[in-house]
């Protein structure tokens, strides 16, 4: 089965699905190279909007795959990873046209950043999202701690610190979720995004360049890199490794 699928869907759609639900749709390094692919594509004149989910019903993303990055140990090997995802995250955040989560069902860890790096974010009625970073002795490191702190200054300090799960009408409240949906997701999405959809793609474009300035000026690039090269910091040292190890231990005695 493909990690993830890129599919053009009607008014000019782009979608990019990630596709493991037995593994609530972690990110491993292939669904991270099927996004360069998705995000290069969408520079294509026939896509209007770029929208992200995850397939199943149960999650939209849970995050680095803590299987396959448990192999990661140093700081080195962890920022290798991290960085990559920071830059994937930050051609995600200018990319020239408008973006969109469609956050499916639980979003968790690195799920909650690719949201974050999104312009919009619409929920499922029933799913729940948390940055849990902090949970397991790390902070955010794909660049989605920093985007969160610009998006969402009232509340994302706290979110971060807390590091909970948060249901869907407490993320309408903090500014996370634009909209609950109970729709079929791509229904759901074209709805959402009906007025700007109607438009044409090079005042789109004009609009997201807009956007795009602030976040330069904003130094995000360089910002994202930092939060890597940090959290790959705190990757390294043995409160982690901790933390990774009780999760593979729930994970073996379930199977
Ligand atoms: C690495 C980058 C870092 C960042 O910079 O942000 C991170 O992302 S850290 C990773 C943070 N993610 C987590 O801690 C995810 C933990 N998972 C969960 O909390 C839950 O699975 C869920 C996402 C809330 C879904 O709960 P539920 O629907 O009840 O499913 P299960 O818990 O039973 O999971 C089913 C199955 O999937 C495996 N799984 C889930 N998440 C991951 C993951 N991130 N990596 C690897 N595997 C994952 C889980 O272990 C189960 O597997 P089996 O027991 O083999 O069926």
């Amino acid at each position: 089965m493909d990690s993830c699928i890129i599919s053009k869907e009607k008014d000019g759609v782009l979608l990019f699905t990630i596709n493991r639900p037995r593994m609530r749709n972690a990110i491993n390094f292939d669904v991270m190279a099927g996004l360069e692919s998705a995000i290069e594509m969408a520079a294509d004149q026939d896509v209007k909007i770029f929208a992200i989910t995850g397939a199943g019903e149960q999650a939209f993303c849970s995050g680095g795959d803590l299987t396959a990055f448990h192999q990661l140990k140093t700081e080195e090997q962890a920022y290798g990873m991290l960085s990559r995802m920071s830059g994937v995250l930050y051609k995600l955040l200018t990319l020239p046209k408008p973006t969109i989560a469609i956050v499916n069902g639980s979003a968790v860890g690195g799920g909650c950043e690719i949201a974050s790096a999104c312009d919009f974010r619409i929920g499922k009625e029933g799913m729940k999202a948390g940055f849990v970073q902090a949970n397991l002795a790390i902070t955010t490191g794909w660049g989605g701690g920093t985007i969160l702190l610009e998006r969402l200054p009232k509340t994302a300090f706290r979110m971060l610190l807390d590091a909970r799960v948060h249901d869907a009408e407490e993320l309408m409240g903090l500014g996370f979720l634009d909209h609950i949906y109970k729709e079929d997701p791509i229904d759901a999405c074209l709805s959402f995004m009906k007025g700007s959809l109607s438009k044409e793609t090079t005042v789109l474009e004009a609009y997201k360049s807009l956007v795009n300035k602030k976040w330069e000026q904003l130094s995000m690039r360089e910002r994202m890199e930092a939060e890597a090269a940090k959290c790959a910091v705190l990757w390294g040292e043995e409160a982690h490794h901790k933390k990774v190890d009780e999760f593979m231990s729930k994970k073996n005695k379930n199977n």
